[in-house]
């Protein structure tokens, strides 16, 4: 919305939310998220056309167009548990917009949503409508985070679905003629709304499938001594293929991967179709195969036990860039580990240690509902077993090993050396990312593992994946 707004000075945004200390956050000078460029696009806008608000229901009444991204969690419990989209804060958002509307309006789906999902929001906008039309588009974003400003500034594509009706059309053109303001028109792409809705799912599935594909590459690079970096240049250099997205690392993260694959599979097998359910699902498993792996090479180098020992964690955020943790890598690693009772020392440039301590007690999906609706706190023993610390140097002072779990720039940049001298020895460093200089480290005395690379051959002889 702040892009929309620095692009279209002739459109006025208002940006509501129910969240009150959201919305203070981004009437202040601390933006409630971490994103580069984000500040300054905000900082140009903000009470000129950019307006923050919690008076939801005034401004959604004014406007013309309403642009629907609420959170849209995996459900916890019923029907679908661990798969299904939640749509609870969709349809409550929905009805609150046909309750206060008293002009036509275009309605569109910015969350990602289960294919068909507009045509449920129609109805429940038709049948309260006291006489005013409501046309809905769905408008997937493909940004993401930590270069989102770049994606919103030359987006691949736009996408706008909507109904193939005059109407529906007026209603996509309408929308069309906003993004125009910055995108050329070849790069907005129309279609129906069910298309739209989908490819938004089928684009974060076949991304994470890459990712899946090669982390699956890299187990095998293990064990025969291929170089899983060597291989994905290889294979990424055929045209067909393409070089993007093809980095081993110690699994994806974020707030949609997951999320819209299971959702994905779910919708799959609503439709009978077991098969490409399970296809999908594969996605997802062999992401979790990825960070237990990871987390066995740890515990079974370090003479199989990391209880009592101190374990240095560095990067806790899913991507490097984001202070986001949501389905961040390091929490399964982190719990992983917990359970060895190791001592984990914790250091992230961009993640608080309450949001650290937070991630660590929460019961899976819990976070994307809010505060008041999220199980009690589970603290681990947190207080015994964590610490978050300031830096990587503090983390790693008598640690036996290391792990760096985000490809924060700065962590190429440590001087490892020093970091060795302070380290109980043999120090291990497990490198879930790829970032560190594997040669480089071992002439310093470190036992190295990287995702997918030649083994050390103090790794080489230990069992791939001990039993757990
Ligand atoms: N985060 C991303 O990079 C990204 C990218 C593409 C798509 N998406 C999709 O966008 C949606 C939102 O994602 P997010 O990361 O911004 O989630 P989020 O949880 O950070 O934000 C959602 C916001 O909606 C607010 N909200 C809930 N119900 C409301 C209501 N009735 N009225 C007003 N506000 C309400 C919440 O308070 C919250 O602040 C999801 O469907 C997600 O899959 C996210
Ligand atoms: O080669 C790669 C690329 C990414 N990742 C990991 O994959 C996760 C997701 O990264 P990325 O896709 O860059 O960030 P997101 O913000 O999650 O963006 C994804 O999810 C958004 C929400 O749906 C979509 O809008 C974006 O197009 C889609 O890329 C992160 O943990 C990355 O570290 C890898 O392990 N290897």
């Amino acid at each position: 919305m702040a892009m929309i707004a620095l692009k279209c000075p002739d459109i006025q945004v208002v940006v509501v939310d129910i969240a009150m200390p959201r919305i203070n956050a981004w009437n202040s000078d601390t933006l409630p998220i971490f994103e580069p460029g984000l500040d300054e696009v905000v900082k140009a806008c903000r009470g000129k056309n950019l307006f923050f608000s919690t008076d939801v229901e005034r401004h959604v009444a004014e406007a013309e167009i309403v642009f629907v991204s609420v959170n849209t969690p995996t459900k916890t419990s019923g029907l679908g548990a661990g798969k299904a989209a939640d749509l609870t804060y969709w349809e409550s958002a929905a009805r609150m917009i046909a309750d206060v509307s008293k002009s036509d309006k275009i309605v569109v789906e910015k969350s990602t949503v289960p294919v068909k999902t507009a045509e449920a929001i129609e109805k429940i906008l038709n049948h309260n409508c006291n006489g005013v039309n409501f046309q809905i588009l769905s408008n997937p974003e493909f940004l993401a985070e930590g270069t989102a400003i770049e994606d919103l500034m030359k987006p691949d594509r736009v996408l706008i679905g909507g109904r193939e009706t005059p109407e529906g059309q007026k209603a996509i053109e309408a929308l069309k003629d906003v993004y125009a303001h910055w995108v050329p028109t070849d790069c907005i792409i129309t279609m129906n709304l069910w298309s739209a809705e989908l490819s938004k799912l089928a684009a974060n599935a076949i991304l994470a499938q890459r990712i899946s594909s090669v982390n699956a590459m890299s187990a095998l690079c293990e064990a025969t001594g291929a170089d899983v970096t060597e291989v994905a240049y290889a294979v990424g250099k055929d045209s067909r293929i393409g070089s993007c997205f093809l980095n081993a690392s110690v699994g994806f993260g974020g707030s949609c991967f997951q999320k819209d694959i299971l959702n994905l599979v779910y919708i799959c097998e609503c439709n009978g179709l077991t098969e490409v359910a399970n296809y999908w699902k594969q996605v997802v498993q062999i992401n979790d195969y990825q960070k237990s792996r990871f987390v066995k090479r740890v515990v079974s180098s370090m003479f199989n036990t990391v209880s009592g020992k101190k374990v240095a964690i560095l990067g806790f955020a899913f991507k490097k860039d984001t202070g986001d943790t949501r389905e961040a890598a390091a929490i399964d690693v982190c719990h992983g580990l917990i359970g060895d009772k190791a001592q984990l020392s914790i250091y992230d440039p961009q993640v608080t240690e309450a949001q650290i301590l937070r991630d660590l007690a929460m019961d899976k999906f819990d976070w994307d509902h809010p505060q008041h609706l999220q199980k009690p706190l589970n603290p681990v023993d947190t207080t015994k077993l964590v610490s978050v610390v300031v830096d990587a140097y503090e983390a790693t002072k008598g640690a036996h090993g290391v792990c760096i779990l985000t490809e924060w720039d700065e962590f190429k940049k440590l001087d490892y050396k020093r970091i060795y001298e302070g380290m109980q020895k043999p120090a291990f460093i497990f490198d879930g990312r790829n970032v560190i200089d594997v040669a480089e480290l071992r002439k310093i005395g470190f036992i190295v593992y990287s995702v997918g690379k030649p083994l050390d051959p103090w790794v080489k002889d230990l069992p791939a994946a001990p039993p757990s």
